[in-house]
C-alpha cells in the first residue's frame, strides 16, 4: 500500500443496541418458553417502522415541489443522522412524519398509524425538539409537570436527575434561560418521557462543549433501553461518535443511506501523498488538511482497519460522486 495513515468510522456496535424483540430476547430461553424455531415466522409480532413514508408528494407552491416520490424508512433502534444541505427538506420531512404537514399524496406512517390522524396513543410515544424553540413561561419543574399530563410514561426523578447533570436551574421561568439552557431542558424533558422515538432537528446548536458530551451520554442511554432517535443535524462532528445509520436527503429524495456497519465495512479514510494518488486509490471525496490531501475511499481488506472516517467527507463524497459511492456500498442499506 503507498497510502499513508488510515482509520476506521468512530460508531458503536449497531448489535448491542437492538431492542429485544418478543420471541426474540432472553425470555426465549427460559423453562418452558417456545423456541424461536419452534414459531412459524409469520406468527411472529413485527412491530412497524417508527417513521415510514411511500410515494410522497410534498410542495409548499405548486411551483416548486419538495418532495416528488420520497420514499423514507426509520431504522428501529438506535441514532440516525439525517444530512442534507441548507433546504433539502430535513426539517420539512420531520415534521410531515409528526403530522404536522400533510402530504399531497403518498402515505406517512408512525409505527404503522398514519401520521396526520395524530392519534394520543402515538403521540404519547414520540418526542420532538425543533430547531426553533419557545418554552412556555413555566419553571423547569412546572414544565415537567405539564408533560407528565401528556406522557404517562413521565420519570420526574430522572428529569430532575438529568437536569442536574445539565446544571440548569428547576426554579427559573424558561423564557429567561439562555438558549443553550432552554434546549438543554427541552432535551432532558422529552427524554423522561420515556419515548419510542425521538426526533431531534439541531439539537447541539447553542450547547456548549460539556453539555455536548452529556447530550451524547443521554442519547445512549436512550437508545440503549431500545429508544430510536434521528438527529437532522449540520454538526455531524458533535453526534458522529453516536450515529448507528446515516441518511442523506438531496433532490427531494434520499439520495444515500447506510448503516454504520456498512461504512466500516466498505469505506476507509487515507492519507496520501498527492491528489493523484488519492485519485489513483480510488478517491470519492478529498480534501487538503493541514497540508496533506485525505480522501475516502474503498476499503482496502487487505490492511488492517486504522483511524476515523469523518461524515463530512461522507457527505461530499455523497454529493459529488453519488454513483461511485453507492458502487462501493451497494444498496446503501436501502
Ligand atoms: N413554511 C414554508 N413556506 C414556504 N416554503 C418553505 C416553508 N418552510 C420551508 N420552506 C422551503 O422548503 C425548503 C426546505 O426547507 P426545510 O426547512 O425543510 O430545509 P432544511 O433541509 O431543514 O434546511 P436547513 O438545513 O437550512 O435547516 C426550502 O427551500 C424552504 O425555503
Amino acid at each position: 500500500m503507498t497510502g499513508g495513515t488510515r482509520w476506521t468510522l468512530p460508531f458503536r456496535d449497531q448489535a448491542s443496541l437492538a431492542p429485544c424483540r418478543e420471541g426474540h430476547g432472553p425470555e426465549a430461553s427460559l423453562p418452558g418458553a417456545v423456541p424461536p424455531e419452534a414459531v412459524p415466522p409469520e406468527t411472529v409480532p413485527l412491530e412497524p417502522a417508527p417513521l415510514e413514508m411511500e410515494g410522497v408528494r410534498f410542495a409548499y407552491s405548486r411551483k416548486r415541489p419538495l418532495f416528488q416520490d420520497l420514499d423514507f424508512t426509520l431504522p428501529a433502534g438506535g441514532v440516525v443522522g439525517l444530512l442534507g444541505r441548507n433546504g433539502a427538506g430535513k426539517t420539512t420531512l420531520l415534521k410531515l412524519g409528526m403530522g404536522l404537514l400533510f402530504p399531497r399524496e403518498g402515505r406517512v406512517s408512525l409505527f404503522g398509524s398514519p401520521a396526520g390522524r395524530r392519534r394520543p396513543a402515538i403521540l404519547s410515544r414520540l418526542v420532538f425538539i425543533p430547531e426553533q424553540i419557545a418554552p412556555p413561561p413555566v419553571t423547569l419543574v412546572q414544565y415537567f409537570h405539564l408533560q407528565s399530563g401528556y406522557y404517562p410514561a413521565f420519570d420526574p426523578a430522572r428529569a430532575e436527575t438529568w437536569a442536574e447533570q445539565f446544571e440548569i436551574p428547576l426554579d427559573q421561568a424558561l423564557p429567561s434561560l439562555s438558549y443553550g439552557q432552554q434546549k438543554k431542558a427541552l432535551l432532558v424533558t422529552a427524554l423522561a418521557c420515556g419515548p419510542d422515538l425521538v426526533i431531534l432537528d439541531e439539537p447541539t446548536n447553542g450547547l456548549d462543549i460539556p453539555s455536548k458530551r452529556v447530550f451524547r451520554q443521554l442519547i445512549s442511554q436512550a437508545t440503549q433501553e431500545g429508544c430510536s432517535v434521528v438527529v437532522s443535524t449540520h454538526q455531524v462532528q458533535d453526534v458522529a461518535k453516536l450515529l448507528d445509520h446515516v441518511i442523506i436527503l438531496e433532490g427531494g429524495k434520499v439520495l444515500f443511506q447506510a448503516s454504520r456497519r456498512t461504512l466500516l465495512e466498505e469505506l476507509e479514510l487515507r492519507r496520501f501523498s498527492s491528489e493523484e494518488e488519492a485519485r489513483q486509490a480510488g478517491a470519492l471525496a478529498w480534501e487538503v488538511r493541514f497540508g496533506v490531501p485525505v480522501a475516502v475511499v474503498p476499503r482496502d481488506r487487505t490492511t488492517p482497519a486504522g483511524e476515523e472516517l469523518d461524515l463530512e467527507l461522507l457527505f461530499h463524497a455523497a454529493m459529488t460522486n453519488p454513483e461511485a459511492l453507492a458502487a462501493v456500498c451497494p444498496g446503501g442499506d436501502r
